[in-house]
C-alpha cells in the first residue's frame, strides 16, 4: 500500500493541502482563499476562524485522494493568534505579519536603544513584521486580556501553533523553532524563551508554547475529526520550509520565494551569523538532530503587487497575463515602481514608507506599468544579494525560486539578468508544502533521510544571464535613484 504525507501549507491569501505520495510526488491539491481585512490603513487582520475552516476543508478535500500516514504543518509566519484555553475561541482577529500598527512602538523601543541587544539574541531587527509588538498590542487593547493572560487563562500562537491546537483536539500547545525565531521573543542561540524580551514586550510566559525540533512528534489529529488519530509529525515557517523543499541544504545554498511577500534564504549551516547589513539571521531547520540557520532578506510586497495591478488597479484580468505584457512592453520605459504598499523590509526596514511610482510622462503606458512592477521585485531581489554579499557570504552559483510569481518566465529571466546569477526553478512548484511533507516523511520513517530526498530534488527550467552589464547597470542605477528619493 502507497504511504501518503499531507501537507498544510496556510498561507497569507490561502489556505492549502497537498497530498504526497512516498516518492515526494503530489496526489492532490485543494485550495482555498479567505477575506483580508484592512481595518485601518496599514493594518492587515485575519479571522482565525476562517483560517481553521478554510485548512480543515482543503485537508478533508485532498484526503478523498488517499489516507496520509503522517501531517506536516507549514504556515505564513508571524501573524498571531491569541484564544482562550477553555473555549478555543480567539480573542480578537490574528495580527498578520504585513500589519504595521505597532511601527511606533517599535520606533520607541529603537530609540531607546534596545536593537542591538534583541538582534543578537533573536536575530531580528526591530519592526513590526515579528510577533511581539503584535502579542503586546492585542493584550492593551483587547478588553479583559492582560488579566486574563495573567491568570493563565489565554494561550498565544502561530498559525502553526493555532492550527495544531485545533486539530489535536486543544491538547497540544506547541511550536516549532523556525516559527519561535520569528516572535522576538525566542533567543536563537540558547534556544529558549528570553525572560529579559518577554519583559520589554510585557508579555507573561504562561501565554507561550512548548518549542520542538522540525522532524517531531507534535501530536495526534482528534480521532473524531478525520475517522482516526493521524500524527502530526512535522512543522515549520513556510519559508523555511520552502528551504527544505528546495533541497538547500549545504551552506551557501539559496532560495527565493515569491508569494505575497518575496523571502531570500541562505543556508548557513550551524553557525548564526548576524548580518551587520540589515538581514536577519534565523532558524533554517532541526531534522534528525542536524541544525542549521539561515541569513535572510525579506521583502513584504511581490505578488501581492501583481495582484494589486489585477484587483486595484485593473490593469490586467490575472496575474498570469503580466508575462505576455512585460515581454511586448519596451524596455527604456524609464518608470521605477517602489512597491512599499506595507512599508520597506531589507535592506531598509522602512515601516513608514508607502509605495510610489517614478518617471511617469504622459508617454507612460499601462503595459509600462506592468513591466516596471515586475522589474521592482527583481531589483528589491537584487538589494537583498547585495547586502549578503556584503555580509561576507560566497555569490551563489545559481538561486533556486518558487511560488507563484516564480511561473512568470519573463520574470524569471529578468530576475537572473538583474541578479548576474543563474535563476533555477523546480520540477515540483509546489516546494513549500514539499518541505512540509518532507518533515512529516522523515519524523515517520517514510523518507530515510533529508538526503534521500535531495537526490530527488529536479529543476524543470534554469535561466542563465543574458544581459549585457551597461544595461544591468542602466537598470540599477535608475532604481537606487528612485530608492534613494524615496528614503528621503
Ligand atoms: N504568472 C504570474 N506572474 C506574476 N505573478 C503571479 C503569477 N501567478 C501568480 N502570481 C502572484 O503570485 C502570488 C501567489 O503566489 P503564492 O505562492 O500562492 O502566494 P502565497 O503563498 O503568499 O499566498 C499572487 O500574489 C499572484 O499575484
Ligand atoms: O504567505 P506567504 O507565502 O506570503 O509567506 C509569508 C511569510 O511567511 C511572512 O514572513
Amino acid at each position: 500500500m502507497s504511504k501518503y504525507l499531507l501537507a498544510v501549507d496556510q498561507g497569507t491569501t490561502s489556505s492549502r493541502a497537498i497530498l504526497f505520495d512516498s516518492d515526494a510526488k503530489p496526489v492532490a491539491t485543494a485550495q482555498e482563499e479567505f477575506p483580508q481585512h484592512y481595518p485601518q490603513p496599514g493594518w492587515v487582520e485575519h479571522d482565525a476562524e476562517d483560517i481553521w475552516a478554510s485548512t480543515l476543508r482543503v485537508m478533508k478535500q485532498a484526503m478523498q485522494a488517499g489516507d496520509p500516514s503522517a501531517i506536516g504543518i507549514t504556515n505564513q509566519r508571524e501573524t498571531i493568534v491569541i484564544w482562550d484555553r477553555a473555549s478555543g475561541k480567539p480573542i480578537h482577529n490574528a495580527i498578520v505579519w504585513q500589519d504595521r500598527r505597532t511601527a511606533e512602538f517599535c520606533a520607541r523601543l529603537k530609540a531607546d536603544g534596545h536593537e542591538r541587544a534583541i538582534q543578537q539574541k533573536t536575530g531580528l531587527l526591530l519592526d513590526p513584521y515579528f510577533s511581539a509588538s503584535k502579542v503586546k498590542w492585542l493584550l492593551d487593547n483587547v478588553s479583559g486580556a492582560r488579566e486574563q493572560a495573567g491568570k493563565g487563562k489565554l494561550a498565544v500562537g502561530t498559525i502553526d501553533t493555532f492550527l495544531l491546537w485545533r486539530l489535536t483536539g486543544g491538547r497540544v500547545h506547541a511550536t516549532d523553532w523556525t516559527n519561535a525565531g520569528r516572535t522576538m521573543l525566542y533567543d536563537i542561540h540558547r534556544r529558549c524563551w528570553d525572560a529579559e524580551l518577554l519583559k520589554i514586550f510585557d508579555i507573561p510566559e504562561s501565554l507561550l508554547p512548548e518549542v520542538y525540533p522540525n522532524t517531531y512528534l507534535f501530536g495526534e489529529t482528534d480521532p473524531a475529526m478525520f475517522g482516526r488519530a493521524i500524527p502530526i509529525a512535522g512543522m515549520a515557517g513556510d519559508q523555511q520550509a520552502a528551504l527544505i523543499g528546495q533541497a538547500c541544504f549545504e551552506p551557501g545554498m539559496v532560495k527565493s520565494t515569491y508569494g505575497t511577500g518575496c523571502f531570500m534564504l541562505m543556508n548557513t549551516g550551524p553557525d548564526a551569523p548576524i548580518s551587520t547589513n540589515r538581514l536577519l539571521t534565523t532558524p533554517a531547520y532541526d531534522i534528525s538532530g542536524e541544525h542549521a540557520y539561515a541569513l535572510e532578506g525579506s521583502i513584504f510586497v511581490a505578488g501581492a503587487a501583481v495582484k494589486w495591478l489585477r484587483d486595484k488597479i485593473g490593469l490586467v484580468e490575472t496575474a498570469g497575463e503580466t508575462e505576455a505584457v512585460a515581454r511586448a512592453a519596451r524596455e527604456d520605459h524609464g518608470v521605477v515602481v517602489i512597491p512599499a504598499f506595507v512599508g520597506l523590509g531589507a535592506p531598509h526596514w522602512r515601516p513608514d514608507l508607502r509605495a510610489s511610482i517614478h518617471g511617469l510622462t504622459l508617454d507612460t503606458t499601462a503595459a509600462d506599468l506592468v513591466r516596471a512592477t515586475l522589474e521592482s521585485i527583481a531589483f528589491q531581489t537584487r538589494d537583498l544579494t547585495d547586502a549578503m554579499a556584503a555580509d561576507g557570504t560566497t555569490r551563489p552559483a545559481a538561486i533556486r525560486i518558487d511560488g507563484g510569481m516564480a511561473k512568470n518566465n519573463w520574470f524569471a529571466q529578468f530576475l537572473a539578468d538583474i541578479l548576474e546569477t543563474p535563476v533555477e526553478r523546480p520540477a515540483s512548484h509546489e516546494t513549500t508544502a514539499l518541505g512540509a511533507a518532507v518533515l512529516a516523511g522523515i519524523t515517520t520513517g517514510i523518507i530515510a533521510d533529508k538526503g534521500e530526498f535531495s537526490q530527488k530534488w529536479r529543476s524543470d527550467a534554469r535561466f542563465d544571464v543574458e544581459m549585457t552589464r551597461t544595461r544591468r547597470d542602466g537598470f540599477l542605477s535608475d532604481w537606487s535613484k528612485a530608492i534613494e528619493r524615496a528614503l528621503r
